[in-house]
């Protein structure tokens, strides 16, 4: 089944058009990613599928529903996650996590973050601190932990390694590929080869708003990187 269908979609941002004709297919339950350099369309990919940004022509769906019309029912299906986590820093984990599903008209127990939290890894000791004492990768997991609390089966996630250290992006992608194994459908937009191979399903190529090729990453296991690494090369500088 596909969960997230975009087809020949153009986006345009300050009168300059910078997606041109992407169409690329998401199976409920796998990872996406999608690989690009800077300014290649990416975060706008993912701007246009949560709503914020308008097609100009083309369409993008998440579970059969139109993204232009984002209902309330739709938006609970969808975790976003931006490249920079955005909780609270004066409050901790728990609270962070109380204080989001509260909102998202949730109200969990305190056993379930703890399994929540214990999911993702994130130290007991860390919980009750105040976030802005977290390193990115412990503020991406109570990202995580939210979403897992929330149940939407829909995760967005903006370049969710960059600034990580090479354990904690180990941590991350087998966190994302238990997800997928779990039934969630995973978007990610990265510029790490090394770790869209790891933990991708497919991958998709990004360049200057174009979709210049895509690979079946069979389930991150057996992939050459360095074939995947020589192509993007080649065709993001093309
Ligand atoms: N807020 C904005 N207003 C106008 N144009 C923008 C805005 N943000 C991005 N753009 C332009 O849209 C194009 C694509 O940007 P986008 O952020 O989608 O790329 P990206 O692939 O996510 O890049 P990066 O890897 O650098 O985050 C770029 O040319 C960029 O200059």
């Amino acid at each position: 089944m596909t969960a997230i269908a975009v087809s020949d979609l153009f986006v345009s941002r300050n009168g300059t058009e910078v997606l041109q004709g992407v169409s690329f297919d998401v199976e409920a339950g796998s990872v996406y990613a999608l690989l690009g350099g800077n300014g290649a369309g990416k975060s706008t990919t993912l701007l246009t599928l949560l709503g914020f940004l308008s097609p100009d022509k083309g369409s993008a769906s998440v579970l059969n529903s139109d993204v232009t019309k984002q209902t309330r029912e739709l938006r609970k299906q969808i975790a976003y996650l931006p490249e920079a986590a955005t909780l609270y820093p004066h409050l901790n984990a728990y609270e962070n996590l109380a204080y989001f599903l509260d909102l998202a008209g949730k109200k969990i127990p305190h056993v379930a973050l703890d399994s929540a939290l214990d999911e993702v890894g994130l130290q007991p000791e860390s919980r009750k601190k105040h976030m802005e004492s977290y390193s990115k990768g412990m503020r991406q997991k109570v990202a995580i932990a939210l979403a897992i609390l929330r149940e939407t089966p829909i995760l967005l996630l903006d370049e969710p390694t960059s600034g990580l250290d090479p354990i904690a992006i180990d941590e991350f992608n087998l966190l994302v590929r238990t997800l997928a194994e779990r039934g969630k459908t995973i978007l990610m937009v990265t510029h790490d080869v090394y770790g869209a191979c790891q933990v991708a399903d497919r991958i998709g190529l990004l360049r200057r708003g174009e979709l210049v090729g895509s690979f079946d990453a069979m389930n991150g296991q057996k992939i050459d990187t360095q074939v995947v690494h020589a192509n993007f090369a080649e065709r993001a500088n093309s």
